[in-house]
């Protein structure tokens, strides 16, 4: 008999404690997964910025190794992009439409290169900020581990490990540029990219052709395994341009050079980097410059950037501004590369784009 006259059932005793289990074990589960995504895989991943920024505490990573598991991820990354063209089950959805009204695609294609790009780099280097173009499903996560070997091309071009604090690092991630001409079949612009910013500015870049099988990557003041062609033509260049986020850049580029010049529509942001180097890909168009009017993100130019930086170009927005990679995804002022040239004096000589009608 309990106090107060109060009769307790045996039965209802152990229905109370089995529920009282029931709730601690709920709680405590819930606990341990959140500290498995928060320290095991750097945070939950979301579309966009995906991954906590990097703790005050985080340390230093190697920028060696970074670029090591940057080219891995590209890779890795492109073997998804290829197999699931050749499969020609791509799944294509709209995302939404771009400000000018295009649809915004995406495929199965950028989907499962976005996982293994993602979770290769998070796992290898849990407290960066790592924002990519596709959202990370936090419920299918794969923990996908790097053997820690650097390639002997990498290590021949950079014989010393190039520590930063983590914290000032922000890596980003494009699974599959020119998800538009993958869509149609024109594999030859499509690319994987990842590129390494620290403290804003682009320091590393890899971009992948998965169907070529062509890797470029180089980081700033260090080396590369691309290299600038011998001469460029800054009277009349062959101007690369947007083929299907084009905006007004044929008339400006025709305006700004003459009509003389040659214009070259092409898919991909990172294929129109290709476009101002020496790359020994047949499928590869050459040409000048790059010109870009409308919005673009950062994951589609950060690796280009980075590339062309290291090998003494340029890429700015067309009023000459350097681009910061940390922050909002996007760039307003429209893109201006080159290299090899007085990239100043061809800042000089395009239009603003209030009178492009893009601002
Ligand atoms: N106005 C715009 N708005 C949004 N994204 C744009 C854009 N212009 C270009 N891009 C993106 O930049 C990349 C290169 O564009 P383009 O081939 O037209 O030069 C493509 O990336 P994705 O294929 O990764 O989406 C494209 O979607
Ligand atoms: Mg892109």
């Amino acid at each position: 008999m309990a106090p107060m006259g109060i009769r307790l059932s045996p039965l209802g005793v152990a229905v109370f404690c089995l529920l009282g289990l029931g709730v601690l074990y709920h709680l405590y589960s819930g606990f341990l997964a959140g500290r498995f995504s928060l320290f095991g895989l750097g945070g939950e991943p979301s579309g966009g910025a995906a991954g906590p920024a990097a703790s005050a505490d985080g340390g230093t990573v190697d920028l060696r190794e970074m670029l090591a598991v940057s080219v891995l991820a590209a890779v890795r990354g492109g073997d998804e992009v290829r197999r699931v063209r050749e499969s020609n089950v791509l799944h294509e959805k709209s995302k939404g439409k771009t400000r000018e009204g295009a649809d915004d695609k995406m495929t199965s294609g950028d989907v499962l290169s976005n996982r293994k790009m993602f979770y290769l780099l998070k796992t290898a280097f849990p407290n960066v900020q790592i924002n990519t173009e596709e959202h990370v499903d936090a419920t299918d996560q794969e923990v996908i581990l790097w053997d820690r070997k650097i390639p002997e091309d990498i290590l021949k071009e950079i014989a010393t490990p190039q520590e930063v604090p983590a914290e000032s690092v922000t890596v980003w991630i494009d699974p599959l540029d020119a998800t538009q001409e993958y869509t149609e079949d024109l594999r030859k612009y499509v690319t994987t990219m990842v590129c390494v910013a620290v403290n804003g500015k682009p320091v590393l870049g890899v971009i992948h052709k998965p169907f070529s099988e062509y890797t470029a990557w180089a980081m700033v003041d260090h080396g590369s395994n691309v290299k600038a062609r011998a001469s460029y033509n800054e009277k009349t260049p062959r101007i690369v341009v947007s083929r299907s986020h084009s905006g007004m850049v044929k008339q400006v580029a025709l305006q700004t050079f003459g009509n003389q010049t040659t214009i070259i529509p092409a898919g991909g942001a990172g294929y129109k980097v290709l476009a101002l180097l020496d790359v020994p890909d047949k499928s590869q168009e050459k040409a000048d410059l790059y010109i870009h009017v409308t919005y673009i993100k950062k994951w589609d130019i950060c690796a280009g950037n980075a590339i062309l930086k290291a090998l003494g170009g340029h890429m700015t927005t067309l009023s000459g501004e350097e681009i910061s990679y940390t922050g909002s995804d996007g760039i307003e002022g429209g893109l201006l590369a080159s290299i090899r040239m007085n990239h100043q004096a061809l800042v000089r000589k395009l239009p603003s784009l209030e009178k492009t009608g893009h601002k």
